[in-house]
């Protein structure tokens, strides 16, 4: 019977992805549903069983990965008519995308929680060809965190990704981009360029304070280039501040499209997505709006 299929990426984060995909196979059958494993030995994997689990229709996936896996899923269902409701289990380093969704980060517990979830709707985005379910970034700031290595990762976790951004805040290349935002052309020097469909970023779960999974809106931020000073406090300013006082060193805006050119060559030439790299600019992100069904705790 093609009733859950899960699928684990066993090289994710801690490496317990295997252990993990078993208990919740049992746990799934004491609770009357129906599972097969699938152990991905490679990100094309992920695409592959992802692709087969829609057109065997299969009821749910269940995905164990960070969110670099859990992203190549949802591209993997891009063109599919019928896509399965998900499941996160989420045992990757950072798991924006299950923070954001509110899903159980503890993987004993997000295990035992599996037969309680229910599905929630949810807007992903698209950059270029490729799906995203949390963000794109670049500027600066990013550039400098994808040199985080795979050891500082596992050991320092998000910190290690804090610590590299504000290194990079030191930083003295620059960034100009030429910005169509809902077909309104601007130029901005930028330090760091986020467009989120979540209120959450980089573990940060109220970033975007207005925003919700399933508003069909782009969230959009942006660090301009002024003093270090004055970038740290526009971002502290950002992150803690709960009224909204003026900030100009940010841009900040809600929209349905972006077109970004990169206009000088002396950054990275491409964005991260979901904290992987992704397409070369100029790059053109839209809204999916309810692009898929996530399966999520009640909503307190
Ligand atoms: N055996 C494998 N199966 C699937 N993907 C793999 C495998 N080995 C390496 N990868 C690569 O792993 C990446 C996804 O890892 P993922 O981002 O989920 O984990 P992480 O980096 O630990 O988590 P996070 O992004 O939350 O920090 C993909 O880019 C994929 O190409």
């Amino acid at each position: 019977m093609k009733d859950v299929m899960i699928i684990a990426n066993p090289s994710s984060g801690q490496k317990q992805a295997e252990d993990y995909a078993q208990q919740a196979k049992e746990i799934l059958e004491a609770n009357g549903r129906f599972a097969t494993i699938n152990i991905t030995e490679s990100g094309d994997d992920v695409v592959k069983f992802a692709q087969e689990a829609a057109r065997e229709t299969y009821n749910t996936i269940v995905i164990l990965g960070g969110d670099g896996t859990v992203s190549l899923l949802a591209s993997g269902l891009k063109d599919e008519d019928y896509r399965p409701e998900i499941a996160i289990l989420p045992t990757g380093t950072v798991n924006n995308v299950a923070r954001a969704l509110n899903i159980e980060i503890n993987l004993d517990k997000a295990v035992k929680d599996l037969p309680n979830l229910t599905p929630q709707s949810i807007d992903a985005g698209l950059v270029n060809d490729q799906v995203f379910l949390s963000l794109v970034s670049t500027g600066t700031i990013p550039e400098s965190v994808f040199e985080v290595n795979e050891e500082e990762k596992e050991r320092l976790g998000p910190v290690a990704y804090l610590v590299e951004g504000i290194q990079a805040l030191n930083e003295q290349k620059s960034y100009r981009f030429s910005l169509n935002i809902d077909n309104k052309v601007d130029e901005f020097e930028l330090d760091l360029l986020l467009i989120g469909v979540s209120s959450s970023v980089v573990g940060l779960t109220n970033f975007f304070k207005d925003a919700s999974y399933n508003d069909g809106k782009l969230h959009i931020f942006g660090l301009k280039k002024t003093t270090l000073g004055d970038r740290v406090g526009s971002i502290a300013n950002w992150i803690f501040d709960t009224e909204k006082v003026q900030n100009n060193g940010v841009l900040t805006v809600d929209a349905k499209n972006i077109k970004i050119e990169l206009l000088n060559q002396d950054g990275s030439t491409h964005v991260a997505v979901d904290g992987d790299k992704g397409p070369s600019f100029p790059v053109e992100i839209s809204v999916l709006p309810n692009y898929i069904n996530v399966l999520t705790p009640e909503q307190k």
